[in-house]
């Protein structure tokens, strides 16, 4: 008896195209997370599984912030800040098909809360990388590192994550022919990252070549173009320790950069236990101090202008402290800290011209702190909102006098959180990098992001089903109504 062809059962053809499919879109993911000095976050990102290394295919599927404080606080108790992390690594795991759980690449980058550790006390940041690393590899996951980013690192990584999400890195392929003039230098964005321990400037000037200040040079060649980027991390300048540097000294009990009103007893072993100022450290023999608000903006910019040296620069030119800047170019997306305080301010629009931003900061600075606990106290937590008034003013200082931004060049910043669903922030970068997935040769094909991808595979595969079966139909043994002819 012939034996009916398996292939010939609807069932087998549907189940057949069914696994072309999902073979077709497989996709990878990559975890990474960032050890922050504030906190820490896990982002876990997707792309299609082919080995295309196009630009804007690598996106974040999915993002959990840890809770507590960054890892470099459980230095009396290291186990503590693996465990931190326990929550977040179930998320990832329920986040990600269990069969990929083994070839997903997991990565932790601490930053500048464990490089100000590691400065005080070395053995105790190697205990909390140690206890970090020891849940890390708990994880079916396939662990490859738990490191201190430098921060030229995190300046550079950040650059890639902003420049890679707007699809700047590529050339655009038209024709056969590659064109480059949008590209390169002209169209890069620069990036600014606000964090609570350190802040990054990175950007592309055609007035810097590495040559003058080397330490600030990072080269990489991308989709074929060669980049010099120009970055600086200054440790010590992210909002929370500029809030120290700004707060140590004689000046610190009445403080224009709170509101009027505020009144709370602080220690001062809270502000001095930083690497960042306990030079300053007051000989006082009382363990506490009343910290008054003042509410003034001109004041509080004067106070935050202080802690910025701009005495001695052996550069052609320097933003402060020192460190060599080249001219600004560009247009700027400022994220993190930048972002939550410019949003919270309602002062994310620099089409605004920068006196009117000032005018309405100086206005919130001097509304009183009753008022602006009854208004926001139930959205917002208390710590966040007794700062905002310094920390806007930080960030306009900082930009003004620190990075040498105009009011005319204001409006070529952009605050940005997120880039189509992507944190802006080094982690993306990071991953990217060490993935070696953006090739230092441009790609002939022009770039499709992951959805577009999955649209154009599933309907190919719709179509070749429907030839498949338009084929088995008109070969299918059929009936012969014909009357026969004996
Ligand atoms: N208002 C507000 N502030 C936030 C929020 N998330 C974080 N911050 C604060 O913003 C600052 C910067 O936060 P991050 O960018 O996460 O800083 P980080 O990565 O922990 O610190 P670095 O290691 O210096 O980069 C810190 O002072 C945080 O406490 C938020 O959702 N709202
Ligand atoms: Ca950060």
């Amino acid at each position: 008896m012939k034996e009916k062809n398996p292939w010939h059962r609807p069932v087998t053809i549907i189940i057949t195209v069914i696994g072309v499919i999902a073979i077709v879109t497989l996709v990878t993911y990559g975890i990474v997370l960032d050890a922050g000095s504030s906190h820490t976050s896990l982002y876990i990102y997707q792309w299609p599984a082919e080995k295309d290394n196009n630009t804007g295919r690598v996106e974040q599927k999915h993002h959990c912030q840890v809770a507590g404080k960054g890892i470099s606080s459980y230095t009396a108790t290291p186990y503590k800040a693996g465990e931190s992390l326990i929550s977040c690594l179930k998320e990832a795991k329920e986040n990600i098909p269990q069969k990929m759980h083994p070839e997903t690449p997991l990565y932790l980058g601490a930053t500048a809360g464990m490089r100000l550790l590691k400065l005080e006390n070395s053995s105790a940041s190697d205990e909390v990388f140690k206890a970090v690393e020891k849940t890390l590899r708990g994880f079916p996951f396939s662990y490859q590192g738990a490191r201190l980013l430098a921060g030229q690192e995190e300046g550079a990584f950040g650059w890639v994550t902003v420049n890679y999400l707007d699809d700047r890195l590529t050339q655009v392929s038209m024709g056969g022919f590659k064109y480059t003039s949008v590209h390169g230098n002209e169209s890069a964005k620069g990036a600014l990252d606000l964090g609570g321990a350190s802040t990054q400037i990175s950007f592309v000037s055609d007035e810097y070549n590495g040559s003058e200040s080397p330490d600030n040079a990072v080269s990489f060649r991308l989709y074929g173009y060669d980049y010099t980027l120009y970055t600086h991390s200054f440790l010590c300048y992210g909002k929370d320790q500029a809030l120290r540097l700004a707060l140590s000294g004689p000046t610190a009990i009445m403080d224009p950069c709170f509101h009027k009103g505020y009144n709370e007893t602080k220690h001062y072993a809270a502000v001095y236990d930083s690497p960042c100022v306990s030079d300053q450290k007051p000989q006082i023999v009382s363990e506490t101090f009343i910290h008054l608000g003042g509410g003034n903006f001109t004041q509080c910019q004067e106070v935050i202008k202080s802690v910025f040296n701009f005495t001695s620069c052996r550069y052609s030119r320097c933003s402060f402290n020192g460190i060599f800047q080249p001219p600004l170019q560009g247009q700027f997306g400022a994220f993190s800290a930048y972002f939550f305080v410019m949003n919270f301010l309602n002062l994310t629009d620099t089409s605004v011209p920068l006196k009117t931003v000032m005018q309405k900061l100086s206005d919130y600075c001097a509304t009183p702190w009753t008022q602006v606990c009854a208004y926001f106290k139930h959205d917002i937590p208390l710590k966040y909102l007794a700062e905002y008034c310094f920390s806007g003013t930080y960030i306009l200082t900082l930009m003004m006098e620190g990075y040498n931004f105009t009011s005319e060049t204001y409006s070529s910043i952009k605050y940005i959180q997120k880039i189509k669903n992507s944190d802006a922030g080094w982690t993306l970068g990071y991953m990217l990098n060490l993935t070696n997935m953006i090739p230092a040769e441009a790609p002939d094909s022009p770039p499709l992001t992951y959805t577009s991808y999955v649209s154009v595979v599933t309907v190919m595969a719709i179509l070749l089903f429907v030839i498949f079966i338009l084929i088995l139909y008109s070969l299918w043994p059929k009936c012969n109504t014909e009357p026969k002819i004996i």
